[in-house]
C-alpha cells in the first residue's frame, strides 16, 4: 500500500490533468479512504506491523515502506559509516526542481539517529546544526552517510551528509547532531503509555 500511496502523491503533485479528472479522482480517494479508517489505532498504540526494540516503524516518514510520506530512505552500515540512499520526488519540492531545506534536514536527522542508535547508543536529537552547501536535486539518486564523532557519557555528537550517488565526495548538505540518551525516568514519562500498551 506504501507504494501504491507514493504514486499517488506523486501523480497528484506533477498533475496537470484538467480539473474534472482531478475532482473525480479526489472522490475516488475518499472511497479507497474511508474503510482503512474503520478500524484504527490510538495515538499510543503501535502499528501491529511494528517491532519497537527491533527497529522496525512501517510508517516512519523518512524510512517506512508503508508510509505515503517516506521517500523512502534505506538505511543500512558499513563498519563505522551509516549509508541511506533514496531519490526524492516532486512532492519533497522547495526551490523549484530541488528539495525542501526541511526536508533535507528531516533526512539527516534519521540517518544521524540511524548512526547513533545502531551504534548502540540511542538518544534522542537535542540539536542539529545543517550547512547547505548546494540545493539538493529532484529525481536523482541521493547518498547519505552518517557516523559518530563523539560519545560524552549520555550526550553522543554524529555527522552526515547528503550527496548525490554520482558524485559521493561533494556534500550538498552536511549535519552534526547532538543525541542525549534518556534516563529513565525521562524515558518512562515520554514513552510510558506507548510501552505500557506493547507489554
Ligand atoms: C536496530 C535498531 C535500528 C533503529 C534505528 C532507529 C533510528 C532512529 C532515528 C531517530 C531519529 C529521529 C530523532 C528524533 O527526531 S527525536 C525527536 C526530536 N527530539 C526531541 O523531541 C527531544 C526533545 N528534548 C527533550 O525531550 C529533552 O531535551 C531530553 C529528555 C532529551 C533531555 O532532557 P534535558 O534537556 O532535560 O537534559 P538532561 O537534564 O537529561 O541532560 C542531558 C545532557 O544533555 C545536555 N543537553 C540537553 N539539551 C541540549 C542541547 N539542546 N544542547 C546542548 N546540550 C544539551 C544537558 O545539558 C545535559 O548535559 P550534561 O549536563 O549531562 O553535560
Amino acid at each position: 500500500m506504501g507504494e501504491a500511496l507514493r504514486l499517488l502523491i506523486e501523480n497528484a503533485t506533477a498533475t496537470e490533468m484538467p480539473t474534472e479528472h482531478i475532482l473525480r479522482a479526489a472522490e475516488l480517494i475518499r472511497q479507497a479512504a474511508a474503510p482503512l479508517g474503520e478500524h484504527r489505532r490510538g495515538r499510543f498504540d503501535t502499528a501491529s506491523a511494528d517491532d519497537l526494540l527491533g527497529g522496525i516503524r512501517l510508517y516512519n516518514p523518512v524510512t517506512g515502506e508503508g508510509s505515503a510520506f517516506a521517500p523512502p530512505v534505506d538505511m543500512h552500515r558499513e563498519g563505522d559509516l551509516a549509508i541511506g540512499t533514496c531519490t526524492l520526488g516532486r512532492a519533497f519540492e522547495g526551490p523549484p526542481s530541488f528539495a525542501h531545506g526541511g526536508v533535507s534536514a528531516m533526512l539527516l536527522d534519521q540517518m544521524l539517529g540511524y548512526a547513533v542508535t545502531t551504534a548502540g547508543h540511542p538518544g534522542m536529537t537535542v540539536r542539529l546544526d545543517t550547512v547547505y552547501r548546494s540545493p539538493v536535486p529532484l529525481y536523482t539518486p541521493l547518498r547519505m552517510t552518517a557516523s559518530i564523532t563523539e560519545v560524552n557519557g549520555r550526550r553522543v555528537t554524529a555527522t552526515g551528509a547528503i550527496t548525490t550517488t554520482t558524485a559521493p565526495t561533494t556534500a550538498l548538505v552536511e549535519a552534526t547532531g547532538l543525541f542525549v540518551a534518556l534516563r529513565s525516568d525521562q524515558a518512562k514519562r515520554l514513552f510510558g503509555p506507548v510501552l505500557d500498551r506493547s507489554a
